[in-house]
């Protein structure tokens, strides 16, 4: 661009003020939001840069690479501005969507739920094969997930069991809404039930299977934590207590009421607490009948039986 010398002022501001009024091309765009995400505290800025361009362009992988001159309008390129604000202020990727994929499933998030982590699909696939077998031989699978949030657990295992029905506990109103509405949006509503219930205290019936993330963090340990969880994720999804066995200990000590003869207790762990919480559940009268381990390799779900 020609700078005219009657003007005192710089190229600069009229050539940024042009560029935005003409917007970037996708490949300029992906440029620049890696540059900016490439901070310490961001592992992979070109996967999370493209995370965000992609879902607010509508744009793919494989546009980025046939068809990287296209230009991205001003409103979209404000929206990738305004998600690399939020993301620099250590929010992550899936809060400022909205929504992250669990076990095939999109689930929406809200303030009080936990943000569904890879992890916990362990848990699901290492009790499928017990749900889909009691669901064969009796024609039903009863499942309670305790402490549901977005109800991750319970529905990706109903999805995946058509004759099983699931009772999603959770203390917080917030976090029953937002499964009920992810029940709905995955067509899973007529066999799923959101419960508000303190653990067991409003629970009825026996089910076949309980299943449980639940809080599993020791309170002196959340301080230590990354931003992206501490400030996003909701405190009550992560305080265990002071050794972060808190929930387990009621889990342990109040299943019986409500299991079938033969049932099982799944839990997903902390990756250091497979011999205490085993610990805790042999208390209780129960046997350790399987593990599974994470893709990173750490113990994470734990099944029992009595
Ligand atoms: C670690 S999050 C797990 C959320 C979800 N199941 C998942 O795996 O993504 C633990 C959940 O337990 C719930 N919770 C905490 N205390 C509870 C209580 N006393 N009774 C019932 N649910 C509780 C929290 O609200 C939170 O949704």
């Amino acid at each position: 661009m020609r700078c005219w010398p009657t003007t005192s002022r710089s190229c600069s501001p009229i050539s940024a003020r042009m560029a935005e009024a003409a917007g970037r091309t996708l490949a300029q765009a992906l440029r620049e939001a890696r540059a900016r995400l490439t901070v310490p505290y961001i592992d992979d800025p070109a996967l999370e840069a493209r995370m965000i361009v992609e879902h607010f362009s509508g744009t793919s992988r494989a546009d980025a690479i046939s068809t990287p001159d296209r230009l991205i309008d001003t409103t979209t390129l404000a929206a990738i501005d305004a998600a690399l604000q939020r993301r620099l202020a250590r929010e992550p990727v899936h809060r400022i969507f909205g929504f992250r994929e669990f076990h095939g499933l999109r689930l929406s998030l809200s303030a009080e739920t936990l943000e569904p982590r890879p992890d916990t699909e362990t848990l699901v696939d290492l009790v499928l094969p017990f749900a889909r077998e009691t669901a064969a031989r009796l024609g039903a699978c009863r499942i309670l997930d305790l402490g549901t949030g977005t109800g991750a657990i319970a529905l990706a295992l109903l999805k995946e069991v058509p004759l099983a029905v699931a009772v999603g506990v959770d203390i917080s109103d917030d976090a029953l809404a937002t499964a009920a509405r992810n029940a709905a949006d995955s067509g899973l509503a007529q066999r799923f039930s959101a419960l508000k219930s303190d653990w067991f205290a409003a629970t009825e019936g026996r089910y076949h299977l309980i299943v449980s993330n639940p809080p599993y963090i020791s309170s002196k340990e959340l301080e230590t934590l990354q931003p992206e969880v501490r400030q996003f994720d909701p405190v009550r999804a992560l305080d265990g207590g002071e050794d972060g066995l808190d929930a387990y200990r009621i889990i342990a000590a109040g299943a019986d009421a409500c299991l079938e003869k033969g049932a099982r207790i799944a839990v997903e762990i902390g990756y250091t607490q497979k011999t205490e919480v085993e610990d805790v559940f042999r208390q209780a009268g129960y046997t350790m009948i399987a593990a599974a381990k994470d893709l990173a390799g750490s113990d994470r779900a734990l099944v029992f039986q009595r």
